[in-house]
């Protein structure tokens, strides 16, 4: 089991990150080409990230580019670049329209033919940062076997709103949209950047939200956001004992050849064990000992 839990933004033009944080456990590294880096540094974070993605010490890790959008400048120089030094995922900010994701492919897939890349091998995800974005969620995520996840961006979609970032309402419908898009695409969902650094219990209880919603994972900007993101999403020991006794007494069920069975008064049927049997796999993958 792949698990995308956290996903860590790292300024483009920001060598001394680049070059050190393969040190932190991030499912995925984000190298950051838009909005984290000044339009006087957008050519020299573009060098910078194809180097950094051709270091043998990110070999092994999933590196995702978030390019500028293709209706600036920088666009398609940044996908030019990022597909030629072996990106595995790119990722297109300000996401409104399927359409979006079209264009992106057929450069993408113009860029693997020119260099000799397998056509196919980069994947794609969506940042939605608007109210057009939400509406057209589903579409986003169909819009070509490439995309492998959506993700929701905060900090734009409220601007676009009219509102600010506060307790999670000014979230709530485009955090169900998006998740529901993303599921019903079978593809993965990713929840906002959250901006305060220091405010640990915010973060928290923002993750334990997302967590109990469904979200896949979450943008970072932060490595100290790394554990407690991977800690709170780590099935709890109670939750990896109770699944191990659901998988216990399925197994049972079977040989007496029972459909459904009592486990303690609760009723233990095949959505039941195919829920225990995924915690089991996220608790051996999150290193959760069983
Ligand atoms: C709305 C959007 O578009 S969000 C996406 C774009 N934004 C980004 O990419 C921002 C990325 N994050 C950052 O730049 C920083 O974490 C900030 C500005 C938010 C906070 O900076 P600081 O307060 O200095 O963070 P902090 O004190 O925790 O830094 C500790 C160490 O971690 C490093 N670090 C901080 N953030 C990151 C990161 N995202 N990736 C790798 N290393 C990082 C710092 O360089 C510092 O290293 P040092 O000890 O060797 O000097
Ligand atoms: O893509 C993200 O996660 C961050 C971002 O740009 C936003 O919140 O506007
Ligand atoms: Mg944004």
């Amino acid at each position: 089991m792949t698990l995308r839990r956290s996903m860590l933004f790292l300024p483009g033009s920001n060598a001394a990150m680049l070059s050190t944080a393969f040190v932190f456990e991030a499912d995925s590294f984000m190298f950051d080409l838009e909005d984290a880096v000044s339009l006087r540094e957008k050519d020299t974070a573009r060098l910078l990230v194809y180097h950094a993605l051709k270091m043998p010490a990110y070999a092994k890790r999933e590196k995702v580019v978030r390019i500028n959008p293709l209706s600036t400048p920088f666009g398609r120089l940044d996908l030019e670049a990022v597909v030629r030094a072996g990106v595995d995922v790119v990722r297109l900010p300000k996401t409104d329209t399927a359409e979006d994701v079209a264009d992106l492919e057929t450069e993408v897939e113009r860029i693997e033919r020119a260099c000799g890349r397998e056509v196919g091998s980069t994947r794609l995800m969506a940042a939605i940062e608007s109210a057009s974005g939400v509406v057209n969620a589903l579409a986003i995520a169909k819009a070509s076997p490439r995309i492998m996840g959506i993700a929701l961006a905060g900090f734009d979609y409220v601007m676009d709103m009219q509102t600010q970032r506060g307790d999670g309402t000014e979230l709530f419908y485009a955090r169900c949209a998006v998740l529901h898009a993303a599921r019903a695409a079978r593809v993965d969902a990713f929840d906002v950047v959250f901006g305060d650094v220091n405010d640990e219990a915010g973060f928290l209880k923002e993750v334990d939200l997302i967590k109990r919603l469904g979200f896949t994972g979450k943008s970072l900007i932060n490595p100290r956001q790394i554990e407690l993101l991977h800690n709170a999403f780590a099935p709890a020991q109670e939750e990896v004992d109770y699944a191990r006794r659901v998988v216990a007494a399925a197994a049972q069920a079977e040989e007496k050849g029972l459909g459904v069975v009592s486990l303690n008064g609760k009723m233990v049927d095949a959505p039941v064990i195919a829920m225990a049997e995924r915690v089991l796999q996220r608790a051996a993958a999150s290193g959760v000992r069983q």
